[in-house]
């Protein structure tokens, strides 16, 4: 069976959990000890065919609240064109996960699944609620050391709270990205009720620390570098009270950001709304990552 991933003995120890074939790669899945999170982490990886012979670029993708490693590999429909497009896909878990803290899993938007994709500062949170830094320093090395990828060529997007997360991380880490996008954003955490609850519980009570993690704040002081597509629908429950694609827009145009908001009538909030522009993203990223 040909191996789709190359073990160094850099690396710190890959668990493989399963693979599939699929579009002619492999869909895996896999566990590691994490250094900032302080406990083992999941995540899938979708390696196209390419990865037989190259080093092939990286898109990862963030998920929403009460998601998984899995959620997006069997809902998004997204392996057939990083199969045709050479890219790779990686998907990381929500939040850590194996902790026993009151009341971590009372809420479907905080604790448990609901990471937000910010390094924690409260207790008991702080120990292991680092997934900022998980997703943008060690996850990154963990896969550049483990699989067939080109560390130099990276890509970000999300949905929902994993839309902000990508944002975020775009926003400050413009070097890191060659592009970005969201699928449904959490646009101004700091302004809504799921950014709110998370950012106190994680963050404290002064507000200041919360705009580290607000793109539209971010957006204000350090523009990306190339355009950003937002999908969103128009039927999206959510979309009134948490994500508020409009005030980033407003934002970004203010300082010459390019921003692609497109507005879909009759699309919810879910993975049938994400696989129908599905394409869209991923060809805009491959454009990105194969220049
Ligand atoms: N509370 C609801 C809503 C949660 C929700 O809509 N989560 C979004 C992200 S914010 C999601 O992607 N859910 C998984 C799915 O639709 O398969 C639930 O637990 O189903």
């Amino acid at each position: 069976m040909a191996q789709s991933y190359v073990q160094t003995a850099a690396a710190p120890a890959l668990e493989t959990l399963s693979r599939h074939r699929c579009f002619g790669g492999w869909q895996g899945y896999y566990r590691h000890q994490s250094r900032e999170i302080g406990l083992p982490m999941r995540f899938g990886v979708y390696l196209p065919p390419q990865a037989e012979t190259e080093r092939v670029p990286v898109l990862t993708y963030l998920a929403g609240l009460t998601c998984n490693e899995e959620t997006f590999a069997i809902k998004a429909g997204a392996q057939r064109l990083a199969s045709e497009l050479g890219i790779a896909l990686v998907t990381p878990d929500t939040s850590p996960r194996g902790t026993d803290f009151p009341g971590q899993a009372d809420n479907w938007d905080f604790g448990i699944g609901a990471g937000f994709y910010v390094d924690a500062t409260e207790q008991p949170w702080a120990k292991h609620w680092r997934m900022y830094s998980y997703i943008n320093h060690e996850l990154p090395e963990v896969i550049a050391n483990g699989f067939s990828v080109d560390p130099e060529r990276q890509s970000i997007f999300g949905h929902s709270m994993g839309g902000h997360g990508a944002l975020v991380s775009a926003l400050r880490n413009p070097k890191r990205y060659r592009s970005v996008s969201a699928f449904a954003p959490i646009c101004a955490p700091t302004q809504c009720p799921w950014g709110n609850k998370a950012f106190s519980g994680y963050l404290g009570s002064d507000k200041a620390s919360w705009r580290a993690y607000d793109a539209t704040e971010l957006v204000q002081n350090q523009p990306f570098h190339s355009e950003i597509l937002i999908d969103q629908g128009l039927d999206d429950e959510f979309l009134t009270e948490q994500l508020h694609p409009n005030l980033f827009e407003k934002a970004a145009v203010k300082v010459g950001q390019p921003v692609e908001l497109r507005l879909h009538p009759g699309y919810s909030h879910n993975y049938y709304f994400i696989q129908t522009f599905m394409a869209d993203h991923l060809k805009r990223h491959a454009a990105a990552l194969h220049r």
